[in-house]
């Protein structure tokens, strides 16, 4: 189906009868917002969008609808002397352009190639998800519970049903919400993730849900939320035990009839978008003390996965450890036998976000010897902090080697708690954030 987006009534007859006439089905909305709203009711398989629609007449909106129609391709329709828009909108993520008054030759080629991308693209999703049904779907582990995990997470994939990740901090949440959207029949369409706990209380609305030109201070254009991104697609709402009460309300609106509000529009929308949210919380205990909605929570968990913890699964350390260490050496780099034991001994209360951080610190500590680069025991414990003394495979010449060591490690260690956030990471050793990247350039870090 194509959508044809133009407020001219005699082109969308014309165009529109010349398109039927190639065999193709087509709906027709004559402004911007029509134009989405029928996409998010039923999502075209290719957009015909004239910049300059109502209300706004002004090509810069047209712009920023382009991502709203992901990831159908977008042909837009220009004047004839619009040359830098025409790029501006390629820029802007549309696949082609085509200009006004439209040649029908032309137009039947350009429809024809963008339907063929898009099939094409759509194929490509279908083979991935297929090929990675039968593998780890990104899940390294060979234990019980992660089999068990993986099983759950193809019979969930298919459905629409709401999915509850939960588990303790570290432990794959986020790679689970990935494996749900990957296999399942939205592959194609986008999975948009956003941390509840990271936005401020007061712009969450406006971030899930999109805001119109001039509904707030500093509001200078129409802005797609999440929501309208995902449409189609996933929506991974992370730390969902951090959402304030105020918009516990309106997502559970949202998840009810799938009818959102943007920040100053008058109208509701619409989106087809599936949820999957994660908290290491414990979301029942905070439902019981009053501070999670008890209607949101259970509108939540249609299916509730659990990731556990490297403590139940100590038998994929080795694994994951060899898999962490070849990534981040891209297959330069190997474990001296002891190494091994050791990361198998050791408790991981950080679970693999820890061992993950701990390997790939200890892989840039490790200094090359005649055997290739090595990283052993020493250099793992050296990593994590359990050993005071420097690492194993290094001797240091000069005090300038020793501090210039440890501050590598010391940065490599935050930034692995942090998940490699720069602000965070920055914050937590006293630095500013240009000169963490600084030093980070100078380690060769970024
Ligand atoms: N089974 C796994 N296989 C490979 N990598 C994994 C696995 N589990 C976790 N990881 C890695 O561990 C790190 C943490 O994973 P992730 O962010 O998904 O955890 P989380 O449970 O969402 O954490 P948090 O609750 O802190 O948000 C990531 O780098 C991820 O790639």
């Amino acid at each position: 189906m194509i959508l044809l987006a133009d407020d001219e009534p005699a082109f969308q007859r014309l165009t529109g009868a010349w398109l039927r006439g190639l065999g193709h089905q087509v709906e027709v909305a004559g402004d911007g917002d029509a134009a989405r709203a029928a996409f998010a009711a039923k999502p075209a398989d290719l957009v015909l969008l004239d910049l300059a629609m109502p209300p706004h007449h002004d090509p810069e909106a047209g712009l920023a609808l382009i991502p709203a129609f992901t990831p159908a391709p977008v042909v837009v329709m220009t004047g004839h002397a619009d040359h830098a828009l025409a790029l501006k909108a390629i820029e802007a993520g549309a696949w082609d352009f085509l200009a006004k008054p439209v040649d029908p030759d032309l137009l039947r080629v350009v429809v024809a190639r963008a339907l063929e991308r898009a099939r094409l693209a759509r194929e490509v999703a279908t083979l991935k998800a297929q090929a990675g049904g039968d593998e780890d779907m990104g899940l390294v582990g060979t234990s019980p519970a992660m089999a068990a995990l993986r099983a759950l997470i193809r019979r969930v994939a298919p459905t629409r049903l709401p999915a509850l990740v939960l588990g303790p901090s570290g432990t794959g949440k986020e790679l689970v919400a990935r494996a749900i959207h990957a296999a399942s029949p939205r592959a194609t369409r986008p999975l948009v993730p956003i941390h509840c706990g990271a936005v401020p209380a007061e712009l969450l609305e406006s971030e899930l849900f999109g805001h119109l030109k001039g509904s707030f201070t500093g509001a200078t254009t129409d802005r797609p939320g999440l929501i309208e991104t995902a449409n189609g697609g996933t929506l991974f709402l992370d730390e969902i035990g951090e959402m304030p009460a105020a918009m516990q309300v309106k997502l559970l609106r949202f998840l009810a009839d799938g009818s959102y509000q943007p920040v100053g529009a008058r109208a509701p929308r619409m989106a087809d978008v599936r949820i999957v949210a994660a908290t290491h919380r414990d979301l029942p205990a905070a439902v019981a003390e009053g501070s999670f909605r008890e209607d949101l929570f259970y509108r939540l968990k249609g299916i509730v996965l659990r990731t556990p913890s490297l403590d139940e699964r100590a038998s994929d350390v080795p694994l994951l450890s060899s898999m962490f260490l070849r990534r981040t050496s891209e297959g330069r780099a190997s474990f001296t036998p002891d190494a091994l034991d050791w990361v198998a001994e050791r408790r991981w209360p950080g679970n693999v976000r820890e061992l993950r951080a701990a390997v790939e610190c200890a892989a840039a500590l490790a200094i090359p010897g005649a055997a290739g680069l090595m990283v052993g025991a020493a250099d793992l414990a050296f990593a994590v902090g359990d050993l005071p003394s420097e690492p194993a495979s290094s001797v240091f010449k000069t005090l300038d080697e020793e501090v210039a060591a440890l501050e590598r490690r010391r940065i490599l260690e935050a930034l692995g708690r942090t998940g490699h956030n720069h602000t965070h990471t920055a914050r937590e050793l006293g630095l500013s954030r240009v000169g963490l990247l600084k030093k980070m350039d100078r380690m060769g870090l970024r």
